[in-house]
Parts: C-alpha cells; sequence; structure tokens
C-alpha cells in the first residue's frame, strides 16, 4: 500500500511518481531557484562576464530528508569552480589573498549596477550620510532627530558565490565548503549584502573613496524569508574571523561574533549552518547551552567544552564556552555574561537574526543588555529579519548611533546601511494563499480534516495539502488540544500516529529536539506547533503551512507562512482558516494577502468585498492582540469569559458527550480511590487483629 496515496486520498497523483519510498513521498515537490525576483538567465545576461551555467541537479542528503543538495552535486559545482578558476581547487592552493590578488577584479559601471539591483529588486540606501559627510558638533545630551535617508548606494552584485575567492580574497578551504553545498547562484540578498559585507566602506560608497580608513559598515537587512540571509551573514562573517586569526596567528579560540537568534531551534541551525561552512577553516562555531559559562580571563584552558559535548554533561560540569563564533538566543547569553566578570573576548561583529522580535518588548531589555555591554570600538553590528517595522529601525539607529557617542574617543562611526529585498514586510511571492471561512471552531476542525483527506476534487473548493506541513496555534494547550484531536486521522498503513506530532515551549530540549530532527528525516508528515517555529526555521521541503489560529500581526503572517517556499521553491500553500471570532482581526491578514496576489498577478486569497468589509483595528487593539492573541483562547480569557472559552475549545465531541464522559472518568477514579481506602482499612484491620508481642 502506497502510504502517500492514503495521506491524500481523493487527489490525483501524478502517474510518473517514483512507487514507494518513504524518501520520495512528502518533500517530492517542483525543483526551486533560489532567486526569486529575476530569472536565471535575465540575471545571468546582465552580468559583464556572461557565463554559462549548467542546471545543478539536486540530490538528496542521506541525513536530512527535505534537504536536496548534495555531495555529488557539491563535486560538479567543484568541477564547475576549477574551471572557472582555471586550475585544480588543490589544497595547497588555499591562500585566498594571494587568490584574490592574482586575478582580475569584475567591475561593473554604476548602470550595469544598477540594472542587476532593479531586476532583483535590491534597493541600498546610506542612512547616515549626513552624519558622516558633514558632522557637526552636537550639542551635548540632545537627541539627533532621525535623518531622512538620501543616498541610494549601487553596491557590486555578486552573481555567482564561486566568484566569492577571484572578487574578495575569500579564503579557499571556505570557499570549496559554500561549492561543496551546492551553493552557486547567490540569492538576491547575498548579492548585495556580501559585497556591501565584504568590501571596505569606502569601496561601496563612493563618496568615502579618498578616507584613509577601513571602514565596515553596520546593516540593516530585510529580505523575504527563505530567501538565504543566514549565508548572507555567515560567509561575510567567517571570512572576517578567519583573516582576523591568521593576522594574528592566533592559536586559542577566543569569541569574537556573536550571533543572537530568538529561540534555540534557530540557534542551533545557524550553529549547524556556520558548522557546515567552517570546516577545516580552524574556526570554531558553537551553540550557548544552559550551564556553559563563557570564558573569562581566569579561566584554564582545560575547562573548555567540545562542541560534541552532552547537554547533561556540559550542564553537571558547568564547562567554559571557547569559540570564535557563538550563536545564543539573548535570555541564555545574558545570564552567562552576568555571571562573568571580566570575560575575555573581544567582540568585532554582533549579527541580530529576526531582529525584529530580538528588539521587540519581549525580548528587547535581554538584547540591548548584550548590545551595550559590548565595549570594543570597533563593533560591528547587522540586523536582519523578513519584515522590520520603523519603530525596530529607529530603535537600532539610535543605539548604534549613542554607543558611537558613547565611545566617541576611541570609535570612529561607521556608515548604516539599509538593504531591502522586494517590498518590505511583505509575503515571499512564490506561495498561493488561501482564505477559508470556517464559522466555528468545528468548522475550523472539520476544514483542516478537509485539507487532510479531501474528499471532493470540485474545481474551486479548497486543494489537499500534500505532506509534510506545519499547523500553527495560539497557545501550547491549543496546540495540544489539535494533535490529540488530529492523532488517528492518518492511518495505520501510513505510519499512523508517528506521521504526526506536537512541538511547544514546554517540552524539554531533547523531546523538542528529537521532534525536529524527525520531522527534518521525513518521519513525521504533520507538525503542530505554536509561533515558536515561525520565525527563522528551515525545513526545505514543507509544502503547505495552515494557519488554525490567525497570526496576531501581519509579520507573524509573513513569517508563518515563509516556513514554505524556501529558496524560490513554488508550490508552497498558505492555508488559514477563520471562525466568526476571528473576523474582527483577521484585516491585517487579508492586506498581506492581497498584496501578495495583486504582486503574483493571481486570484482567490481574498475578495475585494471582504478587504472593504473587515473591521479596521485601533492601535490599542492591535497591540493588545499581538500580546495576547484572541482572549477567549487563552487562560485569562476562560476566567474572564467561560462561556466564550468553552465555545473555541478545539474538539468535535458535543459538550453533553464531554460530560458524560467526564462523569464517567470520575466515577472510574472515584470508585479506584474508594477501592483503596478499603484496601488500606482491611490491611489496618489486619495489623490489629495479629498479635505484635510485648513492648
Ligand atoms: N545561494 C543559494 N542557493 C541555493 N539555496 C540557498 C542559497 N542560499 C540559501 N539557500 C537555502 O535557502 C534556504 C533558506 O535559507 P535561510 O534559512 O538562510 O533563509 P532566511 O532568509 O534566513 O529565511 P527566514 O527569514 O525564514 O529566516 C536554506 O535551505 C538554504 O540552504
Amino acid at each position: 500500500m502506497d502510504p502517500y496515496k492514503l495521506l491524500s486520498r481523493s487527489t490525483n497523483l501524478s502517474k510518473g511518481r517514483p512507487k514507494q519510498s518513504r524518501r520520495v513521498a512528502p518533500s517530492d515537490g517542483p525543483p526551486s531557484h533560489p532567486q526569486l525576483f529575476a530569472s536565471r538567465d535575465e540575471a545571468a545576461s546582465s552580468t559583464l562576464g556572461k557565463r554559462k551555467r549548467d542546471t545543478v541537479r539536486k540530490e538528496a542528503d542521506p541525513e536530512d530528508f527535505f534537504n536536496e543538495r548534495g555531495k555529488e552535486n557539491g563535486s560538479s559545482a567543484r568541477q564547475k569552480l576549477e574551471s572557472v578558476v582555471g586550475g585544480a581547487l588543490d589544497e595547497e592552493n588555499d591562500d585566498a589573498e594571494d587568490e584574490g590578488r592574482s586575478q582580475p577584479r569584475m567591475r561593473l559601471s554604476i548602470e550595469e549596477r544598477k540594472s542587476i539591483l532593479h531586476q532583483h529588486k535590491v534597493k541600498v540606501t546610506w542612512l547616515n550620510s549626513q552624519q558622516l559627510l558633514h558632522p557637526t558638533k552636537r550639542p551635548k545630551g540632545k537627541k539627533v532627530k532621525a535623518e531622512k535617508p538620501r543616498h541610494r548606494l549601487f553596491p557590486e552584485p555578486l552573481q555567482a558565490l564561486r566568484n566569492l575567492g577571484q572578487l574578495y580574497g575569500v579564503s579557499g578551504q571556505l570557499q570549496r565548503n559554500i561549492i561543496d553545498q551546492s551553493y552557486d547562484d547567490a540569492t538576491e540578498v547575498q548579492l548585495a549584502a556580501i559585497p556591501l559585507l565584504l568590501n571596505t566602506a569606502k569601496e561601496n560608497i563612493p563618496e568615502l573613496a579618498g578616507s584613509t580608513e577601513k571602514l565596515k559598515i553596520d546593516l540593516l537587512a530585510v529580505a523575504p524569508t527563505g530567501s538565504g540571509k543566514t549565508l548572507a551573514f555567515l560567509i561575510p562573517l567567517l571570512h572576517s574571523v578567519i583573516s582576523r586569526r591568521h593576522q594574528a596567528s592566533q592559536t586559542e579560540h577566543q569569541t569574537s561574533a556573536i550571533i543572537l537568534a530568538p529561540t534555540k531551534e534557530l540557534a542551533a541551525q545557524i550553529t549547524n549552518e556556520g558548522r557546515k561552512l567552517a570546516k577545516g577553516c580552524g574556526v570554531t562555531v558553537s551553540q550557548m547551552r544552559k550551564g556553559l559559562k563563557l570564558p573569562t580571563r581566569s579561566s584554564s584552558t582545560k575547562e573548555t567544552t567540545d562542541d560534541s559535548q552532552d547537554v547533561d554533561d556540559v550542564e553537571s560540569t558547568g564547562s567554559v564556552l571557547r569559540a570564535d563564533i557563538i550563536v545564543s538566543a539573548p535570555g541564555l547569553l545574558q545570564n552567562a555574561m552576568a555571571e562573568c566578570r571580566d570575560l575575555s573576548w573581544q567582540i568585532h561583529h554582533m549579527i541580530l537574526d529576526e531582529a525584529d522580535v530580538l528588539l521587540d518588548p519581549a525580548f528587547r531589555e535581554q538584547t540591548l543588555d548584550i548590545w551595550n555591554a559590548l565595549n570594543e570600538p570597533e563593533l560591528r553590528v547587522s540586523l536582519w529579519s523578513a519584515t522590520m517595522g520603523s519603530n525596530i529601525e529607529d530603535l537600532a539607529r539610535s543605539t548604534i548611533d549613542e554607543r558611537s557617542q558613547r565611545l566617541a574617543s576611541t570609535s570612529t562611526p561607521a556608515p548604516l546601511v539599509r538593504l531591502v529585498v522586494g517590498l518590505k514586510d511583505s509575503a515571499v511571492p512564490n506561495v498561493s494563499h488561501q482564505l477559508i471561512y470556517a464559522a466555528t471552531e468545528k468548522g475550523k476542525l472539520m476544514g483542516l480534516r478537509q485539507l487532510l483527506h479531501p474528499t471532493t476534487t470540485t474545481k474551486g473548493a479548497s486543494q489537499s495539502l500534500r505532506p509534510p506541513f506545519l499547523i500553527f496555534t495560539q497557545t501550547v494547550e491549543r496546540a495540544i488540544a489539535l494533535n490529540s484531536e488530529l492523532l488517528y486521522d492518518v492511518p495505520a498503513e501510513a505510519g499512523g500516529s508517528s506521521r504526526i506530532a506536537v512541538l511547544h515551549s514546554d517540552l524539554s530540549d531533547t523531546a523538542r529536539d528529537s521532534i525536529m530532527t524527525r520531522f527534518r528525516k521525513g518521519e513525521i508528515w504533520v507538525l503542530i506547533t505554536t509561533d515558536l517555529l515561525s520565525r527563522g526555521v528551515d525545513f526545505r521541503g514543507v509544502n503547505g503551512v495552515v494557519n488554525y489560529d490567525i497570526p496576531t500581526s501581519s509579520a507573524a503572517y509573513v513569517h508563518r507562512i515563509g516556513r514554505t517556499g524556501r529558496a524560490g521553491r513554488d508550490g508552497g500553500v498558505a492555508v488559514t482558516l477563520y471562525s466568526k471570532e476571528d473576523m474582527p482581526y483577521l484585516k491585517h491578514v487579508a492586506n498581506v494577502v492581497s498584496m501578495a496576489q495583486k504582486q503574483q498577478g493571481t486570484e482567490g486569497g481574498v475578495d475585494d468585498w471582504l478587504l472593504a468589509a473587515l473591521p479596521k483595528l485601533s492601535k490599542r487593539d492591535k497591540k493588545n492582540l499581538k500580546t495576547h492573541g484572541i482572549e477567549s483562547r487563552t487562560a485569562r480569557g476562560q476566567i474572564k469569559d467561560p462561556k466564550a472559552a468553552r465555545q473555541s475549545r478545539i474538539s468535535t465531541k458535543a459538550g453533553f458527550v464531554r460530560r458524560v464522559e467526564n462523569n464517567r472518568k470520575g466515577a472510574i477514579l472515584g470508585s479506584q480511590r474508594r477501592a483503596q481506602i478499603n484496601l488500606r482499612t482491611a490491611d489496618d484491620d489486619d495489623e490489629e487483629g495479629e498479635f505484635g508481642g510485648f513492648d
């Protein structure tokens, strides 16, 4: 029996699909092209040095079910690199600087750069140009008014990642690691961000060409979900750390970079990516874990922790984390920093991934605490996200500004550059959206079952969802309740309840890791979760996202649905189920969907009449919704309005049936309790009856 067929009953499966194989079933989707806004050919023809590009065949990585890149592919890319470099890439030919110097640099005219950047919808703006070009004496204590962005910049776009060594002197080993993972075309964010971060400011900003300082920039980068931001910050970071170690002939690992991410899952993913890229480069990338300590001047090298050390070990020994790059959630790092007085590190780079969350009230204090504690004058900061409100941008700008004022005597202010790919705060363009009205909570459950097991193929009716897919709920309790409702919906022949799982913050770290691994391997097909997984987490083959509870802000919608359609993959579906209760809060979702439809030139997500009819939320209501969600679905709502809370409970059973069941359960428990009491009394009686002897 074909398990895939079972899970997608009544859908027309293509005849050519290979039979059986767990590997083939869920993630067997359409191929992807990592660039979102310009076709490969257009992009290629617009460069000066037009190169032939082979279509890279994607292979499965045995460890990661959704990861299509493999070693074979890596070696073919490597052959390509060798043909470009004009010789075999032998291990000795490792000196990046030499390689860079011997190769002519690619130079594009400003017009050509403009045209490529325009094609890829990349906009680069220099935000503090006035401050740097016309520094005037500021009266002390007065806040500087945010300067209006004036300068557009046109960095030289990097078309292919295989040119990194040739153009920017990236180390041969780092280049090989990139190639071995089959990264070839640079995505939009990479083609602009990598040159901006690898070159000094004066090479990117013509106005600074006369300056003698080798300034690096601070960066605010906003690019769609799944567009490769991780690689865009990791490559320049690793290059910088490798060069610094090389220059200082350092043998010990000394932390010089911090990457902050809002969740442990995302931190683990970044660490993993970092390690793959840093393999053989002599640079260590480690994740901060509970119980680990930061290196102080007095801590001995014996305590050094190894990356492979078990979490429990770490917790019990309280080892010291010695790594060149530390990846962490802000709370963990803040605590570790608070415990150490004389930290021996010198942080030159701080990266905030999902910066808008890290600077949101929930994490703001922790993030700013860490940021302000870093006193290295040359600290360069970059902030990355798919969404960034103007308030977050202002906060970042003022923090950078205050810091440079505080360290004015030792530091030189750096250019602050903003990079935006596509339309700011919009959904990834290759995902199709569906808003489904389900009237009630029970209707939503039925709607979800219809997606799991479609019973009709009528045109216009909601489509089925090809596993694997993610389902988002508002709270942990609802995720658990939905999981127990759906647990037996997958037939035993297709793996049964093992195909569905729930992941939330109340689970232990080990359980969370295990579920993530099983989902990546394709053992779990439907993963129910909360917003814990809505940010940054990359499952390459996820075919769809279901918003069982509507997201509480437009940014939350953009990030949730961004778990599908990664790396330019087509065919991703985002379904939002909404009930009558959701109607007052739907406008922000409908706006994003409508904008995405307009961009794609498609129909079906949201009708104009619905958009016009939906009520607009006041600023206060929006804030409330963002912090608390829809009240009846929370513990607070249960106390405030028990009736509404009962109605929004996730269950297919009627109240009467639930009451009968509860009564029965209560009766069973009661009789068990009574039996135990009887048993105990009988024992006591027996004991009393026995002669215990004289004292
Ligand atoms: N140049 C490239 N070519 C092919 N695939 C790429 C390239 N760069 C990144 N990818 C792949 O794209 C996927 C998404 O990358 P990444 O997780 O960095 O996205 P992101 O922009 O950080 O997304 P999010 O906003 O959701 O955090 C990953 O699977 C990554 O391996």
